[in-house]
Formats: C-alpha cells, structure tokens, sequence
C-alpha cells in the first residue's frame, strides 16, 4: 500500500462538464440549453441539430466523461489519494446544481473543480465560474450551506495532457501511406471563438495583444511539433487553425476554419494533413462531426489524405496529471512550498482567476475567481 495522499484542505473533487444529448428527444433540449441568450442564427442550431441526429441524438462527450470518472477513481485509488469524485454538467443532467446539492447535502465544505477545458477563455474558463456562481446561488435560497469551490488551473501545458496528444499526432503520422509521410502538415486545430473574446481572454495584462487562448494554443502546437521532430527526425511544418464556428457571418472569429486550410494546403502541393484536435479534451460532438466527418469529407473531395489524431481522453497520463494538480494546490493552499508542473514557454497558469480575466460581454457573477461574490 503506498502512503496515503493528502488533499487537505480539499475534501472533493467535481468534474465540470458541457454535457450532451444521450437520444434524439434530447437534441433539441439540449441546444436550447447551449443557446439561452447567446444570439445564435436558428440556422445555425437547425444545422448543429443535424449533426446530433446524424450520429443518433447522442453525443459522445458523456460517456467519454464517465470513462474519465472511471480513470480519475482508479488513479486516485492506486495511489492512496482518498477524494470522492463527483460529476456535474452546464447544458445536460447531471446538472451542476444537482450535483453541487448532492455533495453539499454529503457534507462536502472545500470543493475542488475540474472543467474539462483546458485552456483560458470565456467559454472555457469563466463561464463555467458562472455555472458554479449560479448553482451556489440556487444552494443559497435553499438554505443549504455554502461549499468553498475552488477551480484548478488550466492545464494546457501540464505533461500528462501534452504527452498523450504528442503520441496521438505520431500513430496518425504513421497511420498514413508512407509515400505521403514524411511531407505530411499537422493542423493543429481548436474551436474558434470571436476575435474580440480571443483578444480578452486570459489576466488583463495580456488583452489587446491577441489573448492567452491563442498564445496558449500555439505553445502547445510548438511543443507537440518538436517533440513529433525530435522522435521522428522530420521537421513537419504545422499551423494553428479553427473549426466549429457558430456566430453571425459579420462578427469576426477566430481563422481560419480547418476545410479552408486543407483547401489551401491541397492547393500548395502538400500531401497529407494530420489533424489534431489540441483544444479539446475528449472525443465529442465537435470532433466527431466537424473533423472525422465535414472535414475529412472535404479532404476525400480535394483528395487529400487526412488523419484526425487523438485527445486525452481518459488516458491514465491524464489522470495522474489531474492527481498532480490537486496535490499542487492542496499544497499551495496549505502554504507547503509547491512547484507547479508545465512545459512550454509560458509557465504555469494562476491558481485564482484575477478581477476581469475573460470578462463576460454582460458582467454576471463567477465564482472561483478574484472576483468571485463567494467565499
Ligand atoms: C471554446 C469552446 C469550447 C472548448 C472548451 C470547452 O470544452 O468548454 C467549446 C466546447 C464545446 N462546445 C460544445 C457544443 C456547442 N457549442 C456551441 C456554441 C459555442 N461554443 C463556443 C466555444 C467553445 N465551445 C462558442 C463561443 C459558441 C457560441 C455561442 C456561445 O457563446 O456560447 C453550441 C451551439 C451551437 C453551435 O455550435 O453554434 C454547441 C452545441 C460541446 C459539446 C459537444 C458535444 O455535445 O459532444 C463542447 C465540448
Ligand atoms: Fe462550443
């Protein structure tokens, strides 16, 4: 038996996820729950819709999060890490707020988050604080008593999420005719949001200069690009692009869009183009549609040769890095000298989200933040 693990002053851990439509009866609910006041065309949401039923109205990011509850237990076992794990949703149940009931009612007073998003923005990182502010507030006029729920840092570029990816881009690499290998691209790629929540997302020394979510992006690129150098002895030219795009045609977001970007390198002669997901964490929706189908039926059409390679997923790398980052933190927040874990050349991401990090276009209440309304 090893030593047991402290987390101290954390008695559980919540994953924090978007949550999916399990059944056709369920896609139409769910979008309505994605879009409440967001101003998205109907077009849009009928197109999006489609994706859904395509694949029979379930989304796989549900049982992908299962499989990481799974991954997150035996880890945490393995290693005498005693900290139950709970598991809440912003669009689909488990909804957050029956959850954080759950664990409250369960007597859990120092919750730790998990959102699975990795990187900093708005729909990544603060509306998820809102989620959390909007649950406590529920609690509230409940008259339960309030948990502490504290977020863990974004983990883009802890080892335990790189290195699975890394290995993912090389089984692609190598999963393509060896005639067009070696002169293969990576399209790095993640999901594209308007250039003005690019622009402020991350603390608010950065914004105005392009934002954390894209310098963030591109350190990752460039470290799985090196080491995919380094194991292969080919040098693969790589570039950061986009996908998912949802907003009304006039609002600028974030380019350019993947099919654009095979267009263009089919065009230029190159031979083959490994796509590689980077800014999600599991295989869902997003993936599935908008890269193994719209995409790689663009590539077929262009004839392209094309791999999509993998995200982390519940790989047991990634489970161990999560272990980590609670450890960090119960250290840090105990005032134990800690020495946060990451690669790259940006260092690791804050703890505490400052006052106006990925500020909301509408200002609301977020918890888990400098700014957050609860202790
Ligand atoms: C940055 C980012 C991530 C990555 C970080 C993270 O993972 O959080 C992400 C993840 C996801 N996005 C997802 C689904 C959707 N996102 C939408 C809409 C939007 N996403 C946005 C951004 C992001 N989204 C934005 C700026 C919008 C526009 C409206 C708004 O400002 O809110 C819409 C509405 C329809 C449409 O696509 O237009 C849907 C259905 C699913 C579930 C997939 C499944 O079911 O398997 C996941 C994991
Ligand atoms: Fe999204």
């Amino acid at each position: 038996m090893p030593d047991a693990l402290e987390a101290t002053p954390y008695d559980a851990l919540l994953l924090l996820s978007f949550g999916g439509p399990e059944g056709p009866d369920d896609v139409v609910p769910f979008l309505e729950n994605v879009t409440r006041g967001r101003g998205i065309p109907t077009e849009r949401l009928k197109e999006v819709g489609q994706h859904y039923f395509l694949f029979g109205g379930v989304s796989p990011i549900n049982e992908q999060n299962r499989a990481l509850l799974d991954a997150l237990r035996k880890d945490f076992a393995d290693h005498g890490l005693d900290l139950p794990v709970y598991w809440g949703n912003r669009n689909w149940a488990p909804y957050l707020t029956d959850t954080l009931r759950e664990m409250v009612t369960a007597g859990h007073r120092r919750i730790l988050v998990l959102a699975t998003s990795a990187y900093a923005s708005y729909s990544g990182c603060r509306q998820y604080r809102e989620n959390l502010a909007d649950a406590l507030a529920v609690l509230e006029t409940e008259g339960l008593p309030l948990p502490r729920v504290d977020k863990l840092r974004h983990y883009f570029n802890h080892p335990g999420f790189v290195e699975p990816m890394t290995e993912g881009v090389l089984r692609s690499l190598a999963d393509l005719p060896e005639d067009v290998r070696d002169g293969a691209h990576i399209a790095f790629t993640t999901h594209s949001i308007p250039t003005t929540a690019a622009d402020t997302s991350g603390p608010v020394e950065g914004h105005g200069d392009g934002g954390a979510y894209v310098r963030q992006h591109l350190d990752v690129a460039a470290l799985i690009a090196d080491a995919v150098r380094e194991r292969t002895g080919v040098d693969h030219p790589w570039q950061l692009v986009y996908q998912s795009r949802s907003g009304a045609p006039h609002i600028p977001w974030l380019e350019p869009d993947i099919c654009d970007h095979l267009e263009e390198r089919r065009a230029a002669g190159v031979p083959a183009v490994v796509m590689a997901p980077i800014g999600f964490v599991s295989d869902h929706m997003e993936v599935l549609y908008d890269l193994d189908t719209e995409a790689t039926a663009r590539a077929g059409e262009l004839g392209l040769p094309v791999r999509r390679s993998a995200t982390v997923g519940a790989d047991p790398r990634f489970a161990a890095a999560v272990r980590e980052l609670i450890l960090e933190r119960a250290a840090a927040e105990s005032g134990r000298p800690v020495t946060p874990c990451a690669l790259g050349t940006l260092g690791a991401s804050h703890d505490l989200c400052p006052v106006g990090c990925c500020p909301a276009r509408a200002p609301r209440p977020a918890a888990a933040g400098a700014d957050s309304p609860y202790a």
